[in-house]
């Protein structure tokens, strides 16, 4: 039989993890009458000495991927889901702590929230936000990574925009009162990195850190949707002492004002064709000063 167990040729494994992708676990806590929702679409991804079940296929220090998913749905039973954060915590730690090969878990967690519409226990599905958390530890070191996407949010006033660098190709007519609007998807990388240090309260400063977001949004005068977003990170920062780095990714929805000259009709700000595409995609950090940024520059890796 062929010996296959390294290859003789100087290919070489690169990074590589593994785990079960998008288990959807619901948890239903009952207060009496009254119920509570965790909706979740988890995924676990791990790491560490997986070298040879890609060389040689021995799967002795694999996990299998199905034993991952039913992790997630017993600790869903042992342990509650207090917040997407904890859960996400304890199930990077059991990974590793248990496996010996297994040297880094990343827990991805998507969060839908559900609102109590009449009596304890009909619900509705809260149309705004999809909440996010990323927790990976090694070990030694946590990194918990939070945040929010599709959040979309619109101002009718105090928006301009004008004295832009202009060349032979600039058409755009300057704003002096133009509606802003655009689809958040923010993250926040929490301090918190170690066992010793005492949690943030996840599901408290979830909620402060959006409601902190949103009142940025709402209460700066806009010269540009740059702006916009350094106020909305550095509001964050000013506030959440746990929190010591934000990105953002805005796509500027583009509402243009409609020409209704052809019809006799003046258009006074009131009439706009929303445009799906293509839009500005304005992203930046913001950091508490003395910070490494660690966020992924493209959000669409977190
Ligand atoms: O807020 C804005 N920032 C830009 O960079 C930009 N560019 C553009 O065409 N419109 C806008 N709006």
């Amino acid at each position: 039989m062929a010996d296959n167990s390294r290859p003789t040729r100087p290919v070489i494994l690169g990074q590589n993890q593994y785990g079960k992708a998008e288990n959807r676990v619901v948890k239903i806590t009952r207060d009496g009458a009254t119920h509570h929702i965790k909706d979740l679409n988890v995924s676990v991804s791990l790491s560490g000495d997986m070298d040879e079940v890609h060389y040689s296929g021995s799967n002795a220090h694999v996990l299998p991927t199905d034993t991952t998913k039913n992790t997630v749905y017993a600790f869903a039973k042992e342990h509650g889901i207090e917040s997407a954060e904890q859960f996400g915590i304890h199930l990077a730690r059991h990974f590793v702590t248990s496996q010996e090969p297994i040297r880094t878990a990343r827990i991805r967690i998507e969060e839908y929230a559900w609102e109590r519409t009449t009596g304890g226990h009909s619900f509705v599905r809260k149309g705004q936000e999809t909440r996010l958390t990323q927790i990976t530890y090694d070990g030694r070191n946590w990194e918990v990574v939070s945040g929010l996407k599709d959040l979309t949010v619109l101002n009718s006033t105090d928006s301009e925009f004008w004295g832009y660098a202009k060349d032979k190709y600039t058409t755009l007519p300057e704003a002096h009162d133009r509606i802003l609007a655009t689809e958040v998807s923010g993250r926040w990388r929490f301090n918190w990195s170690d066992d010793a240090q005492e949690m943030p309260d996840w599901e408290t400063s979830y909620e402060r850190t959006k409601q902190h977001m949103l009142q940025a949004f709402a209460e700066t005068y806009s010269l540009s949707l740059q702006q916009t977003l350094y106020q909305m990170g550095s509001r964050i920062i000013d506030n959440r002492e746990e929190i010591d780095e934000v990105r953002f990714s805005l796509p500027n929805k583009h509402h243009f004002l409609v020409d209704l000259a052809p019809f006799g009709l003046k258009n006074d700000n009131e009439v706009y064709f929303a445009a799906d595409r293509p839009y500005g995609l304005i992203e930046a950090t913001v950091l508490r000063d003395g910070c490494e940024p660690r966020i992924p520059v493209d959000l669409t890796n977190l």
